[in-house]
Formats: C-alpha cells, sequence, structure tokens
C-alpha cells in the first residue's frame, strides 16, 4: 500500500518537475565530477605517505619530502578550489530548479483552486489549504535543492570508493562493504512503522494548524471570552495529541538510528585485520593498503544521508500526494475557457434574463433546493427574501454559476451557465456579498478588480450610486489610499460599498446582491436601491435581503421557505397576502422609527411635532 502511495507521489513529483529536469540532469553531472573530486585529498594523503616511506627508507632526504609535502598542499588547494566551484554550479542549478517548481506547482494549484467549483473548494478548511499551497509545497524545495547533490554525493562516493577497493584488492573492498547489509537492515528496522507513523503526525499536525488558524482568526471572541491558549480546550488537546506522538516518534527511532550511524564506522573492525593479514602474505603494498584505511574510514558515513533522505522523501510524497486532488481537480471550466468556439453569450448583448428549470440542488446529502423553477426576465430587478436557512445565497451562487446544479439547469439567455467558461460567466455575472473582502493595496486597485481599464467617470458613478462619495473624499489619499489584509482598517459598512461600486464597475448584464447593504442604514440602502434603478436600469438584478427598506419599487418579490418559492408578487399584492412578508415589514417599519434617546430628548421629542406613534421612544 505505502509502495504504491509512493509511486503515486513520485509520479506527481516527476509531473511537477517536468520543465526543470535538463537543470537536474546538469546538476547530476556536475555532481558526478564533483564526487570523483571528493577521491583526489585521499590520493594526496597517500602520495604524502609514500614520500614519508622513502624518507624513511633513505630513498628521500628531508628536504624532498618537505618539498613534496608543498606540492602536495598546492594539488589539495587547487583541488578544494575545483571541487567548491563544481559543487557551486551543481547546487546553484539544484536551486533554480527547485524553486522554479515550487513556483511552477504554485501556480498550477492556484489555478486549480480558481477554476475549481466553488462547493468543492469549501470542503477544504482554510488551514487545510494553506497547509498545501504553503507548506507542503515548501517541502519538495529540500527534495530538490539539497537530496538532489547530496543524495547523489552520497550514493556516488562510497560507489567510486568501493571501485577502487576491488582495484587495490577485492578482499580489502569485501571487508569494508561487509557492515553495510547489516547497517541497511538496521534502516529497514528504522522505517518499518515510519509510514503508519507518519500519516498519523501530518494528521494530528493538520489537527493542530487548523485550530490554531482558528484560534488566531477568533482572537477578538476568544477575549471577549477570556479565553487564552492554555483554556481553549481544542488547541490544548491537539497540542497534547501532538506532542504525545512527537514522543513516541522520538522513542521508537532515536536507538535504531543510533545503532544504524554507529554500524556505519564499524567498517574498519574488518579492514584493519583483513589489510593486516595481506600485508603479512605480501599480497598488498603499504601505500595501498594505507589509501584503502584512509577511503574506508569514511566510506560508507554517507549512506547516513541515503537514509535521511528515504525518511525526508516520504514526508515530501506524503506532502506531494496531499496535492493531487487540487491538482486531478475538475477544472472542465479552465478548459472550457481555452477551448475555441463563439462567445455564446455577449455581455454587450442587450437584455439578458436569467432562467432557472427544474434547479435541484443538495450540499452533500442534504437537499437544499428541491426543485426550483424561475425567471429573472431581462432588465428586470427582483427581491427574493425568506427565513434564515431558505436557501437564499445557495440560489444567489447557482445564478452567479459558482454552484453547479445536480438536476435541471440555470440559463442566461438561454444558455446553461455551465456550458460557459468562467470569464464568460464573470462577463456576465456579478456579485456582492455580505462578505466584503478587499484585498491589500489601493482602493483603486480593489475597485478595478473585475476590470483592466475603467473610464474615471465610470468610477465616479459606480462610487456615487454605491454611497461611497463621502467615504474616497474621507481617505487620506482618495482611490490611491491603501487598504491592507482583507480591508481590516475600514467599517464593515465601507468595505460592504466599495464591495458594491467593484460589482457594479465589472459592468456585467446581471448583478446579484446577497446582503450587501447588510450593514449599511436604511437611508444609505434606500438611496442605494435608488440610484441603482437610476443609473443601470438595464441591469437583471436579484437582491437577496432581509430588510427589505426601498425595495418596494422591485418588479417581483419572492418569498423562500426551505428552498420553495412560498409566494411571488409586488410590493403591493404581498403585503395583502403573505404572513410572513406582512410581518418582516411591520417589523421594520416599527423599527424604522426606533430611537436611542435619553429621558430629556425623549419628552422634547414627544412635545414636538412629531406624531405619536411614529415615534417609539426607547428611553435609557
Ligand atoms: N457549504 C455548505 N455546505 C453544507 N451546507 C451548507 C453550505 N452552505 C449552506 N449550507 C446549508 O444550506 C442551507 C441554506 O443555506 P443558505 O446560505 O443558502 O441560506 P440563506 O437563506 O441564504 O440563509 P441566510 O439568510 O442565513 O444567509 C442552510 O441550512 C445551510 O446550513
Amino acid at each position: 500500500m505505502a509502495e504504491f502511495e509512493d509511486k503515486a507521489g513520485w509520479r506527481t513529483l516527476w509531473f511537477l518537475i517536468d520543465r526543470q529536469r535538463t537543470r537536474l540532469a546538469l546538476a547530476f553531472a556536475f555532481t558526478l565530477v564533483a564526487a570523483t573530486m571528493e577521491l583526489v585529498p585521499f590520493w594526496l594523503l597517500a602520495q604524502g605517505a609514500q614520500a614519508v616511506l622513502g624518507f624513511i627508507d633513505q630513498q628521500s632526504t628531508t628536504t624532498e619530502m618537505a618539498e613534496t609535502f608543498y606540492q602536495l598542499a598546492l594539488w589539495m588547494a587547487a583541488a578544494l578550489v575545483l571541487k567548491t566551484l563544481i559543487y557551486g554550479i551543481a547546487y546553484f542549478l539544484s536551486h533554480q530548479a527547485a524553486f522554479f517548481t515550487l513556483a511552477h506547482t504554485r501556480r498550477i494549484l492556484v489555478t486549480r483552486l480558481a477554476w475549481a467549483p466553488l462547493h468543492w473548494i469549501q470542503s477544504y478548511h482554510s488551514g487545510q489549504l494553506k497547509q498545501m499551497v504553503l507548506q507542503d509545497v515548501d517541502k519538495i524545495e529540500n527534495l530538490i535543492a539539497h537530496h538532489t547533490v547530496e543524495v547523489s554525493v552520497s550514493l556516488l562516493t562510497p560507489l567510486l570508493i568501493t571501485f577502487y577497493l576491488f582495484w587495490i584488492d577485492w578482499r580489502l573492498a569485501v571487508a569494508a562493504l561487509l557492515v553495510a547489509p547489516l547497517a541497511i537492515i538496521c534502516s529497514m528496522l528504522f522505517m518499518r512503522d515510519m509510514d503508519s507513523m507518519q500519516d498519523q503526525y501530518h494528521q494530528v499536525a493538520v489537527s493542530l494548524n487548523k485550530t490554531t488558524v482558528e484560534y488566531l482568526r477568533n482572537i477578538p471572541v476568544m477575549k471577549l471570552f477570556r479565553q487564552d491558549a492554555r483554556r481553549f480546550s481544542a488547541m490544548v488537546q491537539h497540542s497534547q495529541h501532538y506532542y504525545s506522538l512527537v514522543e513516541a516518534l522520538t522513542r521508537l527511532t532515536v536507538p535504531r538510528w543510533a545503532l544504524f550511524t554507529s554500524l556505519l564506522g564499524a567498517n574498519m573492525l574488518l579492514v584493519l585485520p583483513a589489510g593486516g593479514f595481506l600485508l603479512l602474505h605480501n599480497e598488498i603494498a603499504l601505500t595501498d593498503l594505507i589509501l584503502a584505511i584512509l577511503l574506508c574510514g569514511g566510506m560508507l558515513r554517507p549512506l547516513l544521508k541515503i537514509s535521511h533522505f528515504f525518511t525526508d522523501s516520504r514526508e515530501v510524497l506524503a506532502s506531494v500526494r496531499r496535492l493531487n486532488p487540487v491538482l486531478n481537480a475538475d477544472n472542465s471550466a479552465e478548459h472550457a475557457q481555452q477551448a475555441e468556439g463563439a462567445d455564446p453569450v455577449s455581455s454587450r448583448e442587450e437584455g439578458i434574463d436569467v432562467e432557472l428549470s427544474r434547479v435541484r440542488f443538495s450540499y452533500d446529502k442534504t437537499l437544499i433546493i428541491p426543485e426550483m423553477d424561475l425567471t429573472l426576465p431581462a432588465g428586470s430587478t427582483t427581491v427574493m427574501t425568506g427565513a434564515s436557512g431558505s436557501g437564499k445565497s445557495t440560489l444567489a451562487q447557482l445564478i452567479a454559476g459558482l454552484l453547479m446544479p445536480e438536476q435541471g439547469q440555470v440559463t442566461i439567455n438561454g444558455r446553461a451557465v455551465t456550458d460557459l467558461s468562467n470569464e464568460q460567466r464573470a462577463s456576465l455575472v456579478a456579485v456582492a456579498t455580505q462578505d466584503a473582502f478587499l484585498f491589500k493595496g489601493t482602493i483603486r486597485d480593489n475597485l478595478m478588480l473585475a476590470r483592466d481599464t475603467v473610464q474615471e467617470h465610470d468610477m465616479e458613478l459606480a462610487i456615487k450610486v454605491a454611497q461611497a462619495e463621502h467615504l474616497i473624499q474621507q481617505l487620506p489619499d482618495g482611490y490611491d489610499t491603501r487598504v491592507n489584509e482583507q480591508g481590516t482598517r475600514l467599517s464593515g459598512g465601507e468595505r460592504q460599498r466599495l464591495a458594491l461600486a467593484r460589482a457594479l464597475l465589472a459592468d456585467t448584464p446581471v448583478l446579484v446582491l446577497d446582503e450587501a447593504t447588510a450593514f449599511a442604514d436604511n437611508l444609505t440602502q434606500q438611496a442605494f436601491y435608488r440610484d441603482l434603478q437610476e443609473h443601470y436600469p438595464d441591469k437583471t438584478v436579484l437582491i437577496i435581503a432581509h430588510r427589505l427598506a426601498g425595495m418596494e419599487f422591485a418588479d417581483q418579490i419572492i418569498v423562500l421557505h426551505k428552498g420553495h418559492i412560498q409566494d411571488a408578487g409586488s410590493h403591493t399584492e404581498l403585503i395583502q397576502r403573505n404572513a410572513y412578508y406582512q410581518k418582516i415589514w411591520q417589523l421594520q417599519r416599527d423599527s424604522h422609527h426606533w430611537t436611542l434617546q435619553d429621558d430629556q430628548a425623549c419628552e422634547s421629542r414627544k412635545r414636538s411635532d412629531v406624531t405619536e406613534g411614529e415615534t417609539t421612544c426607547l428611553q435609557i
């Protein structure tokens, strides 16, 4: 199972490094040269030993021996410089390959996420997506940038030494290699339970990550309820689980790892007696034996790196495998966009109508819209209201093409939304919701999100209609004022007004406003809908709202109940026959007259010319 999963991970990695394979092959070639250079110092040391032996045998003088040493030092310095240079090139190439792969992978992921259906994205926690796009992708860096060079050297150096030892004497080579199988068995033991442990570790790390993100996001709420990290029970639980797993992992791995490391250095226990025996029987020259001993000393140590590589690669492959669902996400919309074909519904076309026919939709197995038929005639305004959870936002997302119906279809001028590319859809339908998200940048950048170029008067009109004129005037640099991530320096209502202006600027014939004025006061809301009608009369508008101030003008008002249209008609019709509509309208009319005043103000207001009954005075 693990092998199969590893294969899937390697396949994905192979796909991700697609454009970097030549660079990596070059990095490997340079590493091969550098690994050969690793042997040069040993050979030079053997030459030094030979010079010493020559001197002991009185074949050379002290001066000659010293001169040999100077020369050897020079050669060693030259070899060192050359080796450093070659390693430098190899690392440069492997790092380039790694960072290009990281950028390429993130580009693929964010593109896939941008095109993936909304409900699919919503099935992931934001902490999980963050973990994928940031941490999981980052893990690839170490594998490509470092392991490519280091693992290659760690493999090639013992291999080259083995060849050399065989060339000197095969018995010495065998003696040097005998401990390797023992070390490898030990290493396999070391890896045995690692797979399941690693998976468990990841799950626990993700849970801790999610909880931490949740905690950090909601610090204001935590403050309100006087909770800190120690008292936030979910965090405590996940931390404890994390630490107990890490402890178990450490207990399991440390003894095996210590044994493996010791075994790798133990080959000298066999090489020394074997060398002594061969020397005694004159089957090997003393200088060869010295060279062999020098080489054998650290010969198997590089295998440590390989073992590290296997451990790391499992972690990396697990990370890469986690990217697979996003990499393989349904990108049919992306393909639809790339596919040739005429623009089926032009955004420039006059009068766009939207039709839902027999639309059925469920989240997983929970049925939200059983069957819906609805028409938003071209250039009309439809208001949709209904109890919380009745499916209004779901319908808005279905119309905007952000959710796919499981049955029936949503059409825009007769063309199914599902057949449109994302770009086509975005040029037809703009959506503004209650959660007005602003990106880090200037107000202008945020307003122009949907369009590359905007005429100044278009921008001013959108801002005026969105009732944000005063806000822009107040800002220190007007349109060029910078907002931070999520626009948190602006109030909820200010963010909403800017998001409304952005939706208007998108210049789409269909506009969906899902509680888009929820933070506005009644007067602002009324002014917005009045100006919207006056300045954008051709738009097909769907307004979802609980507060209906200023919406009496709507062509049709729909009351939604548990995913069904309970009633539909004009304001006058509904106020006469629909109990729910009458109730919310009555409540809103009453609350419209509520004011918060102190006793004195309240008394004086009652004495003023305000007709009794129009004002409900809440005395404070
Ligand atoms: N992503 C989701 N996954 C599962 N269920 C969801 C999801 N989004 C909404 N729901 C459920 O679908 C139902 C309809 O939700 P929807 O947001 O469409 O209602 P709504 O009428 O817009 O409510 P509100 O007025 O409170 O915004 C609710 O019961 C909600 O819990």
